[in-house]
């Protein structure tokens, strides 16, 4: 193999180990994030770096956990591929990248941002890569609840990145998130309950079973469908929100429900991909909305 080819292969292992379509939801969020922390346009040094810098630590943060869980990655067909359990990439390599993707990222925040959007995504960093990967994720059912904490966190670090604080509008976009994370997780975890049985880890289809989890998607979906309502009750988005966040959540209700009726694998997939698009398009439409309305 020539010396490019090499170089083109590592790079892609690199940028696999960043898991890139999560890391690019989750940047997306935080952008919106700064959109809607003013009623103007964000700065454009503020937005390009914030969004590098987020970009980067998330990255670093599934890096880390590709690293911390490489030994589980191997034995489950949906992450066998990922370079560690390949040998794409050495555990010290990922460790190197890591560390230097997460202290650029971290860097960029703090002397070209602001030092409270770096401690912020510092917590989020440590909450995903530590907490909720090595403490939560072997040890309880409802590791991704609290976990899921940290996914929720990116339309936080964008507000921050603008106006160097944290406010209500801010909080209300981290609980529509949060309150996403069951949902979108447990639909995955249900057609994927075998593996995750095979590799000990105790999510809930494993541990309290088909039924239990679809109540508790539903459950989640209700929660969703009341916490997606409050950007229009609290003033910050109006009626284009409000038709979009509807829409959204009818077809979200509708799939919970008919999955809790009539399980089927096939069913349970679908929602976990309609989750991703509920997520990416009630976002959009909060940008709209802040713009347009
Ligand atoms: C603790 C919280 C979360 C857990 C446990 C979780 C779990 C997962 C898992 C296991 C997958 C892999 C699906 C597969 O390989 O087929 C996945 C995919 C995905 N997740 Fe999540 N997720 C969480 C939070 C989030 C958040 C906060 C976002 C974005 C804001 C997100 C966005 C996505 C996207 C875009 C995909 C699709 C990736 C692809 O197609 O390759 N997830 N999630
Ligand atoms: C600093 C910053 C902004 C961090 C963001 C935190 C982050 C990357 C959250 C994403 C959550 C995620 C990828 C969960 C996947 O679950 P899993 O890891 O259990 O899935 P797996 O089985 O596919 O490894």
């Amino acid at each position: 193999m020539t010396q490019l080819a090499t170089a083109r292969m590592s790079a892609r292992s690199f940028y696999a180990l960043c898991k890139p379509r999560v890391t690019a939801l989750i940047v997306f969020t935080a952008m919106i994030g700064m959109f809607m922390a003013t009623p103007g346009m964000v700065p454009l040094q503020t937005l390009l770096v914030a969004t590098v810098g987020i970009a980067f630590a998330s990255g670093a943060a599934a890096a880390f956990n590709c690293l911390i869980e490489y030994k589980i990655d191997a034995m489950m067909a949906r992450t066998r591929a990922r370079p560690l359990p390949t040998g794409q990439l050495s555990q010290m390599e990922t460790l190197l990248f890591a560390s230097v993707l997460g202290g650029l990222g971290l860097s960029m925040l703090y002397y070209w941002v602001n030092p409270l959007t770096m401690w912020l995504t510092l917590g989020t960093f440590v909450g995903y890569a530590v907490i909720y990967t090595v403490f939560l994720k072997p040890a309880t059912p409802m590791n991704i609840v609290i976990g899921g904490a940290s996914g929720a966190m990116p339309p936080i670090l964008g507000w921050a990145a603008v106006n160097n604080t944290v406010s209500p509008e801010a909080l209300v976009m981290f609980l529509i998130i949060f309150a996403w994370t069951p949902p979108h997780f447990w639909a995955l975890a249900l057609y994927r309950r075998e593996e995750y049985a095979k590799v000990g880890m105790p999510m809930l289809p494993v541990t309290h079973g088909e039924q239990f989890t679809l109540l508790h998607i539903v459950l989640y979906t209700i929660i969703l469908v009341v916490v997606s309502m409050m950007p229009f009750g609290l003033g910050m988005s109006g009626w284009l929100y409000l038709a979009a966040a509807a829409i959204l959540n009818c077809v979200f209700m509708y799939y919970v429900v008919s999955l809790y009726r009539h399980y089927s694998d096939a069913l349970a997939k679908t929602t976990f991909k309609y989750s991703i698009l509920y997520l990416s398009l009630i976002f959009a439409a909060l940008l709209l909305d802040h713009y347009l309305v």
